[in-house]
């Protein structure tokens, strides 16, 4: 009541006893998103803020880019429910305590710094050569899912610049640790929705209790190994004053993380990279493979991107240098505007550990309560983005057209100090994928059309694509 009260100016949807909105929530994972979608309807008649009630939990859920900005300032704490992540990531960056989190995100920082991640663009150009050629099997054959090949492929860049393991997902994809990680977030996905499995007491009482860590054991076994395995190689060549890049190797993610200021155990170091390799490859394969459908649905755009290619390499196939990828202006207004529509993070939750005003909504949230940041409705917002809002109109992103935009009316990679520290890392992906593809192939597209939510946003058809050579 106490909470309800604080909060009454906000709208929300009717409640029933002890359940809240639970209910909502019941149904597959198309159902969620429209359940999301009528929250930020309910939102955008309100100043951009709508409450709703899981259980005994209040979710306060924001629209618009100012309380965004606040929330996400000031909260570095995750939501109760991303502790479902905990027996995997343990205190790995993406849900560790605070406490932990200001230490080890100071010391991952400087890995993922431009000039670093730019050494990683020849693994890159490596693998985009690989997707490119899978890709021609695919010619004359009409439509299909595009998102698997690519994501085989960042998986193949994101493993061997952040652990240095080669695993040549591209050509054989079905490995029993890539199975396990499959079963693992499928639960998890299951488990951030469905309330009723979200107490342990309930959710050890069920099958899925016991296939999670049976597959997160199998997950932790693979990279507890790689881990040794660098260990001692860190360990011979310290003593040879070799651990910089001088000898022409890749200076990969895991191997940075040894000898720093906080000396990681094996175990914390497990937790960062699996963190790491999670948090880092689905994001980058749906943010591209959601473009490439957008530029088969846009011809003149995808036209615009392909002469900037020609403008960048001539006819020349040769993989993009750093400074390739500085150039390529217009495929990055192209990759912003399909994150801004097609938001692959579309809610990121945090905990109000103290008062929180929102200056746009008038609302002061008590300690207790969590905010619910919505990205993909802040991104479709008219108020933020103009009567447009819907549309995929790159140019928006124009230096001139975006003077005066609300700094937090765009949050792909959230904002903040705990925002995403692999963004510069994975614009370079998909810029360099997308490169390689359009310079070899013109594309069409089916619609995007209805979308699902399993942890991340999907749609569910697929992102299906239709290639001919150029
Ligand atoms: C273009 C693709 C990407 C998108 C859209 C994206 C999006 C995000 C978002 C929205 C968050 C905040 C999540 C939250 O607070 O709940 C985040 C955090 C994070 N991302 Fe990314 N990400 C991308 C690529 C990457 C890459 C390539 C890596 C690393 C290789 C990475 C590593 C991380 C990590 C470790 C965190 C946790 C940061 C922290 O809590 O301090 N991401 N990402």
């Amino acid at each position: 009541r106490r909470l309800d009260r604080a909060t009454a100016t906000l709208p929300g949807p009717p409640t029933l006893p002890l359940l809240g909105n639970a209910t909502l929530f019941i149904g597959n994972s198309e159902k969620i998103v429209k359940t999301l979608d009528e929250i930020a309807a309910l939102s955008y008649k309100h100043k951009g803020a709508a409450k709703l009630w899981l259980g005994p939990k209040l979710y306060v859920a924001v629209s618009n880019a100012e309380d965004s900005k606040v929330i996400l300032e000031n909260c570095l704490d995750k939501d109760v429910v991303y502790r479902f992540l905990r027996p995997w990531l343990g205190h790995g960056l993406f849900v560790a305590p605070l406490n932990l989190w200001k230490s080890h995100r100071k010391v991952l920082l400087p890995v993922f710094n431009n000039k670093i991640v730019e050494d990683y663009l020849e693994v890159i150009g490596e693998q985009a050569d690989i997707l490119v050629d899978r890709l021609s099997e695919q010619i004359g054959k009409g439509y299909f899912d595009i998102l698997r090949y690519v994501t085989a492929c960042t998986l193949d860049i994101v493993f061997e610049t952040a652990m240095g393991e080669r695993m040549d997902i591209q050509h054989s994809p079905d490995t029993p640790y890539l199975r396990a990680r499959h079963t693992v977030m499928t639960i998890l996905n299951m488990r951030f929705f469905k309330v009723w499995l979200q107490p342990d007491c309930l959710f050890n009482l069920t099958s899925y209790a016991k296939e999670q860590s049976e597959n997160i054991d199998l997950t932790h076994k693979f990279t507890d190994e790689v881990v040794r395995k660098r260990r001692l190689l860190y360990e011979r060549n310290k003593s040879k004053e070799k651990n910089d890049n001088s000898d022409g190797k890749l200076r990969v993610v895991l191997d940075m993380l040894f000898g720093r200021e906080i000396e990681f155990t094996d175990e914390q170091l497990r937790e960062h990279i699996d963190s790491i390799t999670i948090a880092g490859n689905d994001t980058t394969a749906l943010v591209t493979a959601y473009t490439l459908v957008l530029l088969g649905l846009h011809h003149n755009v995808q036209e615009e991107v392909y002469q900037e290619q020609l403008s960048i390499f001539g006819t020349s196939r040769q993989n993009a240098t750093k400074e390739d990828v500085q150039d390529m202006h217009c495929l990055e207004r192209v990759l912003k505007e399909s994150m801004r529509l097609y938001c692959v993070v579309p809610i990121v939750a945090r905990n109000i550990d103290r008062e929180l005003y929102l200056p746009h909504c008038g609302v002061t949230l008590p300690a207790g309560t969590s905010a619910v940041v919505g990205s993909f409705a802040v991104h479709r917002s008219k108020v933020e983005w103009g009567p447009n809002a819907d549309e995929f109109d790159p140019d928006r992103f124009l230096p001139e057209r975006s003077v005066g935009r609300h700094p937090a009316a765009f949050l792909p990679f959230s904002y903040g100090p705990r925002n995403c520290i692999g963004r510069n890392f994975g614009m370079i992906i998909a810029k360099s994928i997308i490169s390689s593809i359009i310079r070899s192939y013109k594309m069409d597209a089916q619609d995007i059309g209805p979308l699902k939510m399993e942890l991340l946003l999907f749609p569910i058809k697929g992102h299906q694509v239709r290639l001919t050579k150029r």
